[in-house]
């Protein structure tokens, strides 16, 4: 695993310091190594000419902050201090005498303050576990509404470090150089307006305390470019067939919704699945083979809304069918995108089917009303849920949705199923608990459709590197990871605007080339 997959809590990251420091390593070094690595950074963004604001704390993030700011002024840079802290740690008060020794002026009150072109947010790290109050919740509204950029050293602060909630108040930084290891809270969705653009500072952990704190396989990952694409189905084996390639049975569509399954199926055929069947409602036949050729499509009988009314299944005797199901002869089935909830009998026919199985959009709407977990939990096989916010809340009711991270994995420990989170912080749980996070997307996917497409291209994958070749979250994990780079690629290419469904399904195999 590199260093860029790790995701520690602020618990973690204290036992991994107290065994660097318990080892030998003098904590004034390491704060001077970091601190170091944190100028060097900022030479790349920040040109001599400019001055800088240092946001100074009475921890050790503070400590951090004064370091740099000592090598900003001795490198030319115009640098000033707010310490407004009576009482500092040892080692920052250290710092902060031979700083004020410098005649680098130092401020306690936000009115004295001058002008700017950067701030450095160095006010609290990961010892943040109490809300700000009082003349520093001012500060931090104060600077947040001052135009110049904040460059936050570890999280910004304010927030809690595990969960990104925000404490009272915390500071909006432009940047956030996060310090040796990833913190969880950086990677959940509520910090996303606080975080800018975040990065790591490698102040070189050694793997050792990082593996016997986080255990060999540690719980917590981000999902990296290296990641998925060590679990995509790359390259090709030389001697093969369509049906060594996987067989996906797609289970979507409606009068309503037809662009789902059309959606659905073009997410699939950028999966370079062998062999795709797409099974929706008779009157949907036609339109479908027109937008997908190379799949075999069957035509269900429909309700009078034009929902499926059931599966035509091998052993059921039907005079207008051509074209009969075997579950049985598929390497995943994938159902939900567009199927409405006119009819709910479908679901605990396929929740029997042997192979693995995704539930998505309006199948999940049925599950939660048919008893989410006890059905789950009769499958044999492997089963992902891919639910977005609305429908984790209908299929979970009970669990407290606040650490999402923590809601995934209890929800994937309930069911048995692996279950992915979807939203700009896409986390997805096993249900033994270990759990990726996507730390990567665009909000130009929030756009209705763009799951659809997720659920295509995660069925194709999946149909093609059944378990137990691959662990099946590894999957779902580089599925999530190639949908998201394909939204940046797009929005790149056309602006956040410009990313409809369709458009983001002809994106996707430009990121595996690039
Ligand atoms: N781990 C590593 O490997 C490395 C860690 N490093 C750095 O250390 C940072 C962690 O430092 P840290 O533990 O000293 O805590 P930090 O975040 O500075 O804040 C704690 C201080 O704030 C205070 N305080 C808390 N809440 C408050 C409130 N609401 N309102 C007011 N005050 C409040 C609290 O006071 P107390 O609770 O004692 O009253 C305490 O004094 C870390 O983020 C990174 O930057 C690097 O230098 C080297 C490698
Ligand atoms: N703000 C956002 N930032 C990044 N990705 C997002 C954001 N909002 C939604 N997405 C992604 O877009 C997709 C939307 O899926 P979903 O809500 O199921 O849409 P639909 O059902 O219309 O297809 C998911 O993959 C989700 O992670
Ligand atoms: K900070």
């Amino acid at each position: 695993m590199t260093k860029e997959q790790f995701v520690v809590t602020a618990a973690q990251m204290r036992d991994i310091e107290t065994r660097i420091f318990t080892a030998g390593m003098p904590v004034a070094a390491l704060m001077e190594k970091v601190g170091g690595l944190i100028f060097q950074r900022l030479q790349t963004i920040i040109s001599p000419d400019k001055c800088v604001g240092i946001l100074a704390g009475p921890g050790h993030n503070g400590g951090d902050a004064l370091v740099v700011a000592r090598e900003l002024y001795f490198h030319g840079y115009k640098v000033w201090i707010y310490q407004p802290f009576s009482k500092l740690k040892e080692l920052t008060s250290q710092h902060f005498q031979y700083i004020q020794s410098l005649e680098i002026p130092c401020y306690q009150e936000i009115n004295e303050l001058p002008n700017c072109d950067f701030l450095i947010d160095g006010l609290f790290g990961f010892g943040l576990e109490r809300e700000i109050t009082d003349f520093i919740a001012a500060a931090i509204n104060h600077f947040n509404q001052r135009n110049q950029p904040i460059i936050s050293i570890d999280i910004p602060s304010g927030l809690h470090t595990d969960t990104g909630e925000v404490l009272g108040t915390a500071i909006q930084a432009s940047y956030t150089f996060c310090l040796g290891l990833w913190k969880q809270g950086l990677l959940q969705e509520q910090a996303l307006p606080y975080v800018g653009k975040t990065e790591l500072i490698d102040f070189h952990i050694p793997l050792t305390d990082i593996h016997a704190v986080l255990d060999n396989v540690p719980q917590i990952k981000r999902i990296t470019k290296i990641t998925a694409l060590s679990t995509l189905p790359l390259p090709r084996p030389l001697i093969t067939h369509k049906y060594k390639q996987g067989h996906l049975l797609l289970i979507c569509g409606s009068r309503r919704y037809a662009g789902g399954a059309i959606l659905t199926g073009l997410g699939a055929r950028a999966s370079g699945v062998g062999m795709l069947s797409i099974a929706v409602p008779e009157s949907l036949k036609m339109l479908l083979v027109s937008h997908l050729p190379e799949a075999l499509i069957i035509g269900c009988p429909e309700t009078e809304k034009g929902a499926i009314a059931n599966l035509p299944l091998v052993g059921c005797v039907s005079d207008s069918v051509t074209h009969l199901i075997d579950l049985n002869s598929f390497t995943t089935i994938a159902c939900g995108p567009g199927l409405t909830t006119d009819n709910i009998s479908i679901i605990p026919e396929i929740i029997e089917c042997e192979c693995p199985l995704i539930l998505d959009a309006d199948a999940l709407n049925i599950l939660a009303q048919l008893g989410t977990i006890p059905l789950l939990k009769s499958r044999k096989s492997g089963t992902v849920i891919t639910p977005h916010t609305g429908e984790f809340k209908r299929l979970f009711p009970h669990i407290d949705y606040t650490n999402r991270v923590k809601a995934v994995q209890t929800a994937a420990h309930e069911s048995g199923a692996v279950v992915l989170l979807k939203g700009a912080r896409t986390a997805i749980s096993h249900p033994q608990g270990g759990v990726w996070i996507n730390p990567e997307s665009t909000p130009a996917l929030a756009r209705g459709g763009s799951g659809d497409v997720l659920t295509g291209l995660l069925g194709g994958l999946l149909a093609q590197i059944p378990p137990p070749e691959l662990t099946m979250e590894d999957v779902v994990a580089s599925a999530t990871w190639w949908h998201s780079q394909a939204g940046i690629l797009a929005a790149q290419a056309r602006t956040e605007l410009g990313v409809d469904a369709f458009t983001l399904t002809q994106y996707l195999l430009s990121v595996l080339k690039g």
